[in-house]
């Protein structure tokens, strides 16, 4: 239930420095998802804001107070771990009374919060039982019951799904997901490597790269205009397909050749300065649709993936362009070995130069 204000907040490591420039507002309700690729500091910056590893450089502040130099158990935060860290020997009820009674909590007071965060998350029935006689998403959820009973301003959860098979993973997402409606109010903060968590839960996504913040926004803003080649590729899956070209005219619409032989209108506006102008095309493999008109692409299918609601064309590589891959609807197993001709909605089009994409001059 609280704001957090992160200011050109960094990270070294003796001379080198794995975090810098960060700069990110988050508001109270809100459920902040950092992504991106291994190594990029997803962990390191949780880890920061929950003061289990110093701040080398910047400002950080819980509600306006600054939280550099706070110890972690006076920041108002519980964070909820990829492993549970149960207490094995100790009841579900004493694991979540744990922390409670430690702050010399009533007897009343404590069993008030440990119910009332055990019917949240559906454990009531399951209070008296050890550990290891509860599944694993029973598990996590006792896990997020010890961070609610403490009643934090802040929620940070480091993974918490990785080590559960796909079927509960997607239940207790769900669950995750309910559990934030239930608590409007409070803030989370949320790692993972799962696009699909990410894409669901997050009020605003953060994707980190290289060091830095690549681009903040909601799951549809990052998918629907990434600022970046970096960010268009890293959003979905597969990744969107980049082909490089050139703007032949320019306009309230872009016409776009490209070096592949393929043409395109993008619906991006374009000034008379920009003819002539390098681009890479982004067009994501879900927006390739067969055509008869003038081809964005037309290649020869390699391999096909029928994944029974959608088929993943894989198309031959020409020279040393990168692989394109086209998601259609439905089963098209027998398109191997055929030539396809493809085209796009200009309003799915993206357009990058230098990287950045044409929309954010
Ligand atoms: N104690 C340390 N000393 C030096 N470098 C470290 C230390 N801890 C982490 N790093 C480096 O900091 C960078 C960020 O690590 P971090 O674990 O935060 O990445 P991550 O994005 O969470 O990765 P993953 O997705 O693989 O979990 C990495 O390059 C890592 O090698």
């Amino acid at each position: 239930m609280a704001d957090l204000k992160l200011s050109n907040v960094e990270k070294a490591y003796g001379e080198v420095k794995v975090l810098k420039d960060i700069n990110l507002d988050i508001k109270k309700g809100e459920l902040i998802v950092f992504v991106g690729p291994s190594g990029c500091g997803k962990s390191t910056l949780l880890r920061m804001i929950a003061g289990l590893e110093r701040i080398t450089g910047g400002d950080f502040t819980i509600d306006a107070a600054r939280m550099n130099d706070v110890p972690p158990a006076q920041r108002g935060i519980a964070m909820v771990f990829q492993s549970y860290a149960l207490y094995p020997h100790m009841t579900v009820r004493d694991n979540m009374s744990f922390a409670l009674k430690i702050a010399k909590k009533t007897t009343a007071e404590i069993n008030a919060a440990v119910e009332k965060a055990a019917r949240i998350l559906q454990l009531t029935p399951y209070l008296d039982r050890l550990p290891k006689a509860l599944s694993g998403g029973q598990r996590q959820r006792v896990a997020i019951g010890r961070a609610i009973v403490r009643d934090p301003k802040v929620y940070l959860f480091d993974e918490p799904l990785s080590n559960l098979d796909a079927a509960l993973r997607v239940a207790t997402r769900l669950e995750i997901a309910q559990l934030k409606e239930a608590m409007p109010d409070s803030t989370m903060i949320y790692v993972t490597h799962d696009q699909v968590e990410a894409m669901t839960l997050a009020t605003r996504i953060v994707v980190l790269a290289g060091g830095g913040i690549s681009q903040v926004g909601t799951p549809l803003e990052l998918y629907e205009r990434p600022e970046n080649e970096f960010v268009a590729q890293f959003i979905g899956s597969p990744a969107m397909n980049l082909m490089p070209g050139e703007i032949v005219e320019t306009g309230a619409r872009t016409r776009i050749r490209l070096a592949n032989g393929g043409e395109a209108v993008a619906s991006i506006p374009t000034q008379a300065v920009d003819k002539g102008l390098k681009v890479n095309l982004g067009v994501r493999p879900e927006d390739l649709v067969a055509t008869d008109g003038i081809p964005l692409f037309t290649g020869d299918v390699e391999i096909t993936e029928a994944l029974g609601e959608v088929t993943l064309l894989y198309f031959k590589r020409q020279g040393d362009s990168a692989q394109v891959v086209a998601k259609l609807p439905g089963i098209h197993g027998n398109l191997r070995h055929q030539t396809v001709r493809l085209g796009a909605d200009p309003a799915k089009i993206h357009l990058f130069h230098n990287r950045r994409s044409l929309l954010y001059r």
